[in-house]
């Protein structure tokens, strides 16, 4: 694409070199540079772009965009073909330049952006699903990857959940020519600190919740909030959870645009309040009260507060104008998220429910949630994470003991631990290791299979903790694995011998 430097509706301080230039690729990072790039040198944790410059010239750059005024007019001199712009915020220049080169495709797509502690990636899927069954083809960004509304899609991820802004509008251009006609992405407060979003305008915000997280990050909970608060400068809508007591205020004295509330708990009015949550084998129904009318409703999801992720689902779909009769009638149809409370049936009503809990908080909540499913026994796989912090491992055991009639301890990514002190740690948080309810698996294979091998009838078999990304971290490097294609192993040959 041939870039007018000079007619860009985009600010910079200087150039030094061609005013037009013919790109055909983004970069941030000097290492992914190939021929006729532009690249971006920022200044990170440990190493300043402006550091990589030449090596970037040398792959192929044409365009160097960088802060520092000096540097960059010399390196004009040594690189006479390469354009040069000196601008005061090379991120906040980079989102926008992103945002033009891919077509401003983010404005020809309904654009939902959800923050929170925790719920963003269950509600992206929700909204995804939601949207997609309204006719609306919605793709979706976040840490289980890039989905278009048809299928997963395949992309180097940049970072864990919100894409740098030069992956980001490559992937509103790739979803738009898959036509899909609105994004769903989470947005983590890093990613807002960080620019990533910087020029965008969602048609829908969300706000699920607001604790304590990513203080290695923001160091104090105001700059973590206040990042997070970013999202909705930039939303034309907004849906909030009012019973939230980190965020939920703050949003309903700042913000000024169209907005739906929400709510699952009677003292707490909102525009969008579930009642009388009921747990079922299929699902949860419940009571919705909207505009003064009552509505009986049913959704495949379990745990109360994926009812509350749910309502933020339903509430994007009204801001963008669908009629509530219409979104509880596909309702019915919502699609879960890959590994959060994912319900796999097996042979003689044995239930596999994955779960990626993998903190003693979310692991006491989600047994409470779990229990509350009709089940004869409850066999649990818990893990200890090898790259994470070692203080947690005997808190998930400490959480766990007598919540199940068995548990399996196992291990999660080892990295270069030997798995057999991961599960020796996890266990020590147990009051009585030694007790026989207790097994030890020092792969997850071997905790997948073990768990399931002491499924009996009507057992529900939770396995939980995160084997994200199909993959587990051994030595270095990563060892395909999936639990699905395991239970699959396991049950298909079950059936064959039973
Ligand atoms: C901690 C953090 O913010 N890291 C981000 C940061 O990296 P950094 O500060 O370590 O970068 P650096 O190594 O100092 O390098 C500075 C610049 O020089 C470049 N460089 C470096 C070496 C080289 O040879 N050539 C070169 O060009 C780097 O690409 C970078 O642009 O800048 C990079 C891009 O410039 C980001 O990709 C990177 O995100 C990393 C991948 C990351 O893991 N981030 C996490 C913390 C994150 O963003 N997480 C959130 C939340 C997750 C959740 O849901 O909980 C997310 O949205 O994913
Ligand atoms: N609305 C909610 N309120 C409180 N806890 C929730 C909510 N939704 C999900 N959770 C809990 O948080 C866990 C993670 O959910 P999810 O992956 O959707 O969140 P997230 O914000 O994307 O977190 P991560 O970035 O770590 O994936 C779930 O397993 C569940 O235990």
């Amino acid at each position: 694409m041939n870039i007018y430097f000079e007619q860009l509706d985009l600010p910079f301080n200087e150039i030094f070199g061609p005013t037009t230039q013919y790109i055909t690729h983004l970069a941030y990072d000097s290492r992914l540079v190939q021929k006729d790039g532009i690249f971006f040198s920022i200044k990170g944790e440990n190493h300043d772009g402006h550091e990589y410059i030449s090596d970037a010239v040398k792959k192929g750059a044409v365009t160097v965009v960088g802060t520092s005024s000096y540097q960059l007019k010399q390196l004009s001199k040594r690189f006479p073909h390469c354009t040069f712009l000196v601008v005061d915020n090379v991120r906040f220049f980079m989102a926008h330049f992103s945002k033009y080169f891919y077509g401003n495709s983010d404005d020809k797509l309904k654009t939902i952006g959800v923050t929170g502690t925790n719920g963003k990636t269950t509600v992206a899927a929700y909204v995804r699903s939601l949207l997609t069954l309204l006719h609306l083809p919605t793709g979706s960004i976040g840490t289980t990857g890039i989905w278009s509304s048809k299928q997963k899609l395949v992309y180097a991820k940049s970072t864990p959940t919100t894409p740098e802004s030069t992956d980001l509008h490559h992937i509103f251009h790739d979803l738009l020519s898959l036509h899909d006609q609105a994004a769903v992405m989470e947005v983590s407060s890093i990613a807002l600190d960080q620019q990533r979003v910087e020029g965008m305008t969602f048609d829908v915000a969300i706000h699920t919740n607001f604790s304590e997280e990513h203080l290695e990050y923001h160091k104090t909970m105001e700059h973590y909030k206040q990042s997070k608060m970013r999202l909705f400068q930039q939303a034309k809508s907004a849906v909030v959870n009012v019973e939230d007591e980190g965020m939920g205020d703050d949003l309903l004295q700042t913000f000024t645009g169209r907005m739906v509330t929400y709510s699952i708990s009677e003292g707490v009015p909102a525009m969008l309040q579930a009642r009388y949550l009921t747990t079922t084998s299929a699902g949860t129904a419940f009571d919705l009260h909207f505009k003064g009318n009552r509505y009986e409703v049913f959704a495949p999801v379990y745990g109360d507060y994926n009812i509350a992720n749910v309502l933020s689902a339903i509430g994007t779909a009204l801001l963008l104008g669908y009629h509530i009769e219409n979104i509880l009638d596909v309702l019915p149809n919502l699609e879960s998220p890959e590994g959060r409370f994912q319900v796999i049936q097996g042979p003689n009503n044995q239930r596999v429910i994955l779960d990626y809990a993998h903190t003693p908080v979310a692991l006491t909540r989600l047994l409470h949630e779990v229990k509350k499913l009709p089940h004869n026994r409850l066999i649990l796989m818990i893990a200890g994470i090898g790259i994470r912090d070692f203080n947690k491992m005997p808190k998930m055991a400490r959480v766990a003991e007598g919540q199940a009639d068995e548990i399996v301890v196992t291990v999660d990514h080892p990295g270069f631990h030997d798995p057999n002190i991961i599960v020796d740690n996890v266990i020590a948080g147990f009051s009585d290791p030694h007790h026989p309810n207790i097994h030890r698996a020092p792969t997850r294979r071997e905790g997948v299979l073990t768990s399931l091998s002491l499924g009996e009838e009507n057992d529900i078999i939770l396995l939980t903790s995160g084997c994200i990304n199909g993959a587990q971290l051994v030595k270095g490097e990563a060892i395909p694995h999936s639990d699905e294609a395991i239970i699959d192993a396991y049950y298909a040959s079950v059936l064959l011998k039973g």
